[in-house]
């Protein structure tokens, strides 16, 4: 609870929140000032004191209904306001936090992340919603019960151990309820990942239907039905509570009515006021308990989203945006010493090096060997995704730390192996419509492609013709380093041959520096260095011998 008030607390403000519960206060005020009136008045006429019509009666309750009209307006103007910046708050700050995140973290988070936006946003905001009658029906119900004291300080004392023993009856249960409800909110988790497997694997399993059928019988199907299974628990739970209270509440008036007013002699008209208090009373307490089961859901949901914020606060790396970029003829060269890396928390951990590497000016170096070999990691170590584990990385000589690694990674642009491509350019500061049109020449892309603004006509592309726009997309943004991971596995035979013997030299004439991984061995010749990867272990070969070994 006090984790949802600290959520409100931040979004809203210290004032934000006054002002909120001010209204909540002012609108459980009327509905009591409403009570009151109508319980002074029924005691005027069951007294027979009340003969003619009241002017003064007339505007109390006329002013008391105006003033309430006006207050729940305020109040639900405010609570609509409230839970829609709330809404959008929450997700902007959980997505300024993952743009700040770290590359590795991040990649165990993302669907937490999905499902925080998607799922606990949602319930939050939903919850904010109702928190404020929720307030506003706890002030009414103590206001309720202070004024009872002052009508039978006796039937009072009965009344709380009748409270009690409901409170004591709710506070047994929701334990229970409560981890019914986490539980099933931990199962949604499952169901974003099983919804992720159908939507991307959705070819293989349009190809397979036993594919989709076991992921639905198996998986889907059990998660559904434990889910199902908790939360009605959780509700039923939650409604045997409400059943209790109210039962509780009945034979309360009953026995008020029937037998505690003739023992303990109390008139006739303390106890109709006594019970019409009751009654009101009761309507503020149903209040709460239909809330109830909201706001324990919020409570558990509060909590996900405040874990998810800590770990992505934790795992941050302070990734803002470099003010500063080094123009292509800034750049000498990067040299890589001893440089290691783990995948740490892995079951069979595979770690790379210790690793010695570098790469100058216009270079173009190309990495080989076999599948899982090490080559993506080691790139991805490169370019400073994931952090080293022992070693120095230096650019023009400056060793690299967590403070210029933002600056440092604004020296690459890359088209990784899974990379993905963006409908549109999102980065204009580079662009040139020249530059555009002369590559979209040289990938033979010009009547494939054109550009709206920075708005590609379509990415709907085959393989290798999304390759050549992302390459594209790579080399206007004016980088002294390129890096690509296998890119020019899906081309033809044709458009390879030119890739490698036609666009990679005219590439380093404008002084493009090269990191390539590739299988091509036809094209090794074509790089000024060549490295092979094997076990983790990197080791510079001669091209021409790797050329005369393919030719052999
Ligand atoms: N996120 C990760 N967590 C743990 N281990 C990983 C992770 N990514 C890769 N690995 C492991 O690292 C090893 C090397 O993978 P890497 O992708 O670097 O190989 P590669 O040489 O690029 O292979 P390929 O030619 O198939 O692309 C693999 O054995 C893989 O299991």
């Amino acid at each position: 609870m006090k984790q949802l008030w600290k959520i409100i607390l931040l979004q809203v403000g210290k004032w934000g929140l006054l002002k909120n519960v001010s209204l909540g206060l002012l609108s459980g005020l009327c509905s009591f000032l409403f009570i009151n009136l109508v319980t002074r008045v029924v005691s005027l006429l069951t007294a027979n004191e009340l003969k003619t019509i009241s002017k003064e009666y007339i505007l109390a309750f006329a002013f008391t209904i105006l003033v309430y009209i006006w207050v729940r307006r305020s109040l639900a103007l405010a609570i609509i306001h409230l839970s829609q910046s709330l809404f959008w708050k929450l997700r902007k700050q959980v997505l300024s936090l993952v743009l700040q995140a770290n590359y590795q973290q991040m990649s165990g988070l993302k669907v937490r992340i999905s499902s925080v936006l998607v799922n606990d946003v949602n319930v939050l905001t939903n919850t904010s919603l109702s928190l404020i009658e929720f307030v506003t029906a706890s002030i009414v119900s103590t206001a309720c019960l202070i004024y009872l004291i002052s009508l039978s300080p006796a039937l009072f004392l009965i009344t709380l151990g009748i409270a009690l023993l409901g409170v004591t009856v709710y506070l047994v249960g929701s334990g229970k309820n409560n981890l019914y409800f986490e539980q099933s909110r931990s199962l949604e988790d499952s169901f974003i990942d099983e919804l992720n497997s159908v939507l991307h694997g959705f070819k293989e399993i349009y190809m397979e239907p036993k594919k989709g059928k076991y992921i639905f019988d198996h998986k889907i199907n059990t998660i559904a039905r434990t889910a199902f299974s908790n939360n009605t628990a959780a509700f039923t739970g939650f409604l045997n509570n409400q059943i209790t209270g109210q039962v509780l509440f009945y034979i309360l008036i009953s026995s008020v009515l029937l037998f505690f007013s003739i023992q303990l002699g109390i008139k006739p008209a303390a106890t109709v006021n006594y019970v019409f208090i009751l009654l009101y009373l009761l309507g503020s307490i149903e209040t709460i308990m239909v809330l109830l089961p909201n706001i324990v859901r919020a409570k558990v949901s509060s909590g996900r989203l405040m874990d998810l914020k800590k770990e992505l606060e934790e795992a941050n790396f302070s990734n803002p945006v470099s003010e500063t970029y080094m123009s292509k003829e800034e750049f000498c060269g990067i040299s890589v010493n001893e440089l290691e890396f783990n995948y740490a928390g892995a079951s069979s951990p595979f770690s790379i090096g210790p690793i010695n590497f570098s790469i100058v000016k216009g270079e173009t170096v190309f990495i080989y060997g076999g599948n899982g070999s090490g080559k993506t990691t080691f790139i991805h170590s490169v370019l400073g995704l994931c952090k080293p584990s022992s070693g120095e990385i230096k650019l023009n000589d400056v060793n690299i730390d967590d403070n210029n690694y933002p600056f440092y990674r604004t020296v690459f642009s890359v088209v990784f192996n899974d990379f993905y491509l963006f409908d549109e350019i999102l980065v204009a500061d580079h662009f040139d419509l020249d530059k555009w049109n002369y590559f979209l020449y040289l990938f033979e892309m010009e009547e494939i492609v054109q550009i709206d603004g920075l708005r590609f006509s379509t990415t709907a592309l085959s393989t290798g013709q999304r390759k050549r726009l992302a390459l594209i997309v790579a080399l206007l943004e004016e980088k002294p380093v390129l890096v690509i991971d296998e890119w020019a596995a899906d081309q033809d035979p044709y458009f390879r041959k030119k890739f490698y013997t036609e666009i990679i030299p005219i590439l380093k004439k404008q002084g493009v520096t090269i990191i390539a991984i590739t299988h091509d061995d036809r094209y090794y010749r074509c790089a000024d260095k060549l490295y092979k990867m094997e076990y983790g272990i990197l080791s510079e070969e001669d091209v021409n011998v790797s050329e005369e070994k393919f030719i052999s």
